[in-house]
Order: structure tokens, then sequence, then C-alpha cells
């Protein structure tokens, strides 16, 4: 089967051509309830389609969040299936959250999951943990350049629990996550017009002027909406490196629905004022 271009220069290309909004599809049971469906697999099936029909065709990148799925067992695995294939035939890539991160050889298979372009579950990109140690996530990153997938790799997380062990200062005196993030600048060293090696950092972190965000490659970022942080705040988050960030909004679109409409107009006015605040730049 061909490789795909790389992922870094199509992810690039759909950020110049629909703006860099991610929005994420997370089939909360509390959403699930005030969209009027049952907490059950048709309840989830008609919740992530009515999702793909209302922004498929206008954001960048759309992000299942593989935990509310696999809640489901095999029948919920075989929605987000679905899903990740309509999401793609609509235009969108898909970055599946699955955040996965085991020892080398599971982590093969782990790769084998998602970023073999065969797979049932291939996705443009995946989530993984470097938790392990960076270099437990070499088979994925081998098979992500064989595919033409991509990458996002936990480095500065959105979450006030991620400090602990991210913000943590080695012996060389660098912190656990600017460590990550040179991992990641070698990955993507030459790649043009973006390297398909990208980091997870969280939109709700304030300004991050004392770590290197320029590595050639896209920062995943969420955080905005339900988590608290804003469009117009990314510039003093991100500083330049905010023309890489593919901003997430997850309920902060979500809870707009069930209305296809409604869900449009609320990802179009995420869109436009993330467009604003990077154009300010
Ligand atoms: O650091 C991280 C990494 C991943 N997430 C995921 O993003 C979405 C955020 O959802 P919201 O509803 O917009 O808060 C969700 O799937 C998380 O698992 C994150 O929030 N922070």
């Amino acid at each position: 089967m061909s490789p795909l271009e790389p992922f870094g220069a199509r992810l690039r290309r759909a950020m110049d051509e629909r703006g860099p909004l991610c929005v994420g599809i997370d089939p909360h049971a509390s959403l699930l309830a005030e969209w009027g469906l049952n907490d059950d697999v048709a309840g989830l099936e008609r919740f992530s389609r009515t999702v793909v029909e209302a922004v498929a065709d206008r954001v960048a990148v759309l992000k299942p969040q593989s935990a509310f799925f696999e809640r489901f067992g095999s029948r919920g695995v075989a929605v987000l299936e679905k899903s990740v294939e309509e999401a793609r035939a609509a235009g969108a890539l898909v970055v599946m959250d699955a955040k996965r991160g085991d020892i080398g050889s599971t982590m093969a298979a782990y790769a084998e999951s998602f970023l073999r372009k065969d797979a049932p579950l291939f996705s443009d990109a995946l989530t993984v943990s470097p938790y392990l140690g960076y270099d437990s996530l070499r088979p994925a990153v081998d098979l992500a350049r064989e595919s033409g997938a991509g990458l996002f790799v936990l480095a500065l997380t959105s979450n006030p629990e991620g400090a602990e062990v991210q913000h943590a200062v080695r012996p060389d005196g660098r912190t656990v996550g600017a460590t990550v993030l040179a991992h990641l600048a070698r990955e993507n060293a030459g790649q043009e017009p973006l390297g398909s090696f990208g980091a997870v950092v969280g939109a709700t972190l304030g300004d991050l002027s004392s770590y290197d965000l320029d590595i050639n490659g896209p920062l995943l970022a969420p955080g905005i909406g339900a988590q608290g942080a804003t469009p117009a705040g990314l510039p003093a988050v991100f500083g330049p490196a905010v023309r890489n960030v593919v901003p997430n909004v997850s309920r902060g679109v979500l809870r707009h629905g069930p209305d296809v409409a409604a869900l449009r107009d609320a990802a179009d006015r995420f869109a436009a004022e993330i467009r604003a605040a990077v154009a300010a730049v």
C-alpha cells in the first residue's frame, strides 16, 4: 500500500485552507443526556455521526477521544472506526486521542493498530505518552514515517496534575517536558513545510516562553472552552510558535448539539476567534 504524503505537509495545507481548529469528538455520558440520547451504542453512533456531519467538511482536524468509545466495548470501537472513516472521507484529518505508551515491543503493536495504513483504526495521527522513556516510542515513530502518519507526544499537558512529572528538573537542568520537546525537534529536523511529530501542549498553561516550542512540528493545544483557556489567549501562551498551534475544542463546541447548524456555528465562532488571535501576532 503506497504511503500518504507526510502528515506534517498534509496538516500544514489543511491548516492554511481551513484554519487550524481541531474539534474533539468526546461523547461524554452527560453530553449524550443533554442531546436527548441514550447512554448506549445507538446514542454513541448518533452523537458521532452528527459531529462528523456538522464539522468534518470545514475544520482541519477532528480528534475522537477513544476512551468514550472503548467504554462500550467492541461495538463502541466499531462506531469509532466508522467515525474515523467518515471524517476522513469528508476531508478532515483525524487525530486519534488514545494516548498510547508502553515498552517498545508492545508499542509496536499499538503502532500497528493505529498507524499501519490498512489497519481498521488507521488515523492520520495518534496521541502517545513518552513517560516510559521517549525512545520506547521508536516503533511508532518509524511506522508513522513509513505510512505518512504523525504523532502527538504528551509534553506539557493541560491538566494541573501534569506539572509534577513534566516540570520535574533532570540532572542536566532541563525539565522533563523540555526534554520531550527537544526529542521532537530532532525528529522534525529538515522537514518542510512542517514535521509530522507534534507535541501536546496545553493552552491552559500560561506563558511558556521558558520552553523552546520551536520544534518544526505542530503543537496540539487542548484546554480551550471547558478547561478555561481562550482563543484570544493563545499568543500569550505560545508566542511566535502560535503559527504551528492546532487548538482543540471539544465540550466548548459539543455542548451546542444536537442541532447541526448550532454545532457548525459554534465551530465557526471558535475558528474565527482563533484566526483573529493568530493574525494579530
Ligand atoms: O493535555 C491534554 C491532552 C489531551 N486532552 C484531551 O483533549 C480533550 C479536551 O476536551 P475539552 O472538552 O475541550 O476540555 C479531551 O479529549 C482530553 O482528553 C486534554 O484535555 N489535555
